[in-house]
C-alpha cells in the first residue's frame, strides 16, 4: 500500500538566511508558481527567523515579508503558503497581517524545551482557521521523554501536527528514528521532520524519519537553507517515490524550478564547508553560521573556534551577539 507524504518547502523561508534575507518579490513569485504547478502541497515564506524577523540582531531583508507572502499567494491555486513564528521574535499581530496577506498554515517554532510559550499563537492559529503545526527547534538538545513532554504541550493547545527539528544538522538516523518512533506512540496528530544537512546526513535521517512514521516532511530545492541547507526537495521526492511514498508532485516541474528560479539566485554554493561541519559537529543553531563568520572576519579568528565555543554554551535563537562576544573573547591578548 502507498503511504503518503506531505512534503513541505521551506526555500523561501529557511533559504533566507542563505541569501541574507534579500529575496524579491519576482523571486519569490517564480518560485511559488513552480512550486504551485508542481503540486508541493505547503511552502514556507518569510524572514529566515520567522515573522518579524527583519532587524539588525537577525539580519535586515530587503523586501517586506508581508509583500513577499503576497506575492507568493498570488501565484496558488493548489499549494498554500505557510509561515513561521518564533513568539518574542514574532507577535499574535504580525501573524494576522500575514493572514491577510494570504498564509494558510502556521507553524510555531519554540526552543525543544520552551513549547508553553506557545500557547497563545497556537491557539490563534486555530482560531484564524489556519493548519497550525508546533516546531521544537533544536531537538538534539533534548532527551527522548523531554521532546515528547514538549510535544504533547504542542498538541494541548491545538497542535494538528509536530515536528522535530533538527536545527543544527546534529543527529544521526538513530536519532532521528528514537525522537519519531516515541512521538508517534504518544500523539494522536501528525508528526513531522526538518533536517539540516551539515553531516551529510539530511537524506538518510528524512528517510528515517518516514519510516518511523513522521508524514510531514520539509525541504529546500537545490538544499538552499542555513549552514549546509536543508534535505534537498527534488532529490527527496525522487527518494521517497523509489521507497515507496507518494508525495504528489512532478518531479520535473520541481526540477525546472529548482534550477531556474532557485540557482541563479544563491549567493553561494549549499555545500559542506569548514563552518557547516562544525554546526553540526558541535550542535550549533545554522542559522548562526553567516553570523559567526562575519564575527571571526571581524576579530581576526577561527570560524571554527567561535562556532565550537557557541556549542559549548549551548546558545540558543535569539542569543545571536553572543556570537560577537565569543568572538572578541578569542583574540588572544
Ligand atoms: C532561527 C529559526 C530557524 O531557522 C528555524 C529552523 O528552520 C530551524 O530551527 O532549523
Ligand atoms: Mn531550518
Amino acid at each position: 500500500m502507498t503511504k503518503d507524504v506531505t512534503i513541505l518547502d521551506v526555500s523561501l523561508r529557511d533559504g533566507s538566511h542563505s541569501v541574507r534575507h534579500s529575496f524579491t518579490e519576482a523571486q519569490v513569485s517564480a518560485a511559488a508558481k513552480g512550486l504551485n504547478a508542481a503540486g508541493v502541497r505547503y511552502f514556507e515564506v518569510s524572514h529566515g527567523d520567522g515573522l518579524g524577523g527583519s532587524s539588525l540582531q537577525y539580519g535586515l531583508s530587503a523586501v517586506d515579508e508581508l509583500k513577499l507572502i503576497e506575492a507568493a499567494a498570488a501565484q496558488c491555486t493548489t499549494s498554500e503558503v505557510a509561515v513561521l513564528l518564533i513568539p518574542g521574535i514574532g507577535t499574535k499581530q504580525d501573524l494576522q497581517n500575514a493572514v491577510s496577506a494570504g498564509a494558510k498554515m502556521v507553524r510555531v517554532a519554540t526552543h525543544v524545551t520552551e513549547a508553553d510559550v506557545a500557547a497563545q499563537h497556537i491557539a490563534l492559529g486555530r482560531e484564524l482557521g489556519l493548519k497550525t503545526v508546533g516546531f521544537l527547534m533544536m531537538s538534539h538538545m533534548a532527551p527522548v521523554e523531554k521532546i515528547v513532554e514538549q510535544a504533547k504541550l504542542f498538541e494541548s493547545y491545538g497542535a494538528e501536527a509536530v515536528y522535530v527539528t533538527d536545527s543544527a544538522g546534529a543527529m544521526l538516523p538513530p536519532d532521528v528514528t528514537a525522537r519519531i518512533s516515541a512521538l508517534k506512540n504518544a500523539l494522536q496528530c501528525d508528526v513531522g521532520f526538518h533536517a539540516h544537512n551539515n553531516l551529510s546526513m539530511a537524506m538518510a535521517n528524512t528517510v528515517a524519519a518516514v519510516e518511523a512514521g513522521a508524514t510531514f516532511i520539509d525541504g529546500s530545492m537545490r538544499a538552499l537553507g542555513a549552514g549546509a541547507g536543508n534535505t534537498q526537495t527534488e532529490v527527496m521526492v525522487s527518494v521517497l517515490e523509489k521507497l515507496g511514498y507518494n508525495t504528489g508532485i512532478d518531479l520535473y516541474k520541481l526540477i525546472d524550478t529548482a534550477n531556474d528560479v532557485i540557482a541563479p539566485l544563491m549567493q553561494q554554493p549549499q555545500e559542506i564547508t569548514a563552518g557547516s561541519l562544525v554546526l553540526g559537529h558541535a550542535g550549533v543553531y545554522s542559522s548562526f553560521l553567516l553570523h559567526a563568520q562575519k564575527a571571526a572576519k571581524q576579530f581576526g579568528v577561527d570560524e571554527r573556534d567561535v562556532l565550537m565555543k557557541i556549542g559549548e554554551l549551548k546558545a540558543v535563537g535569539g542569543q545571536e551577539d553572543l556570537i560577537y562576544e565569543v568572538a572578541q573573547s578569542l583574540v588572544k591578548a
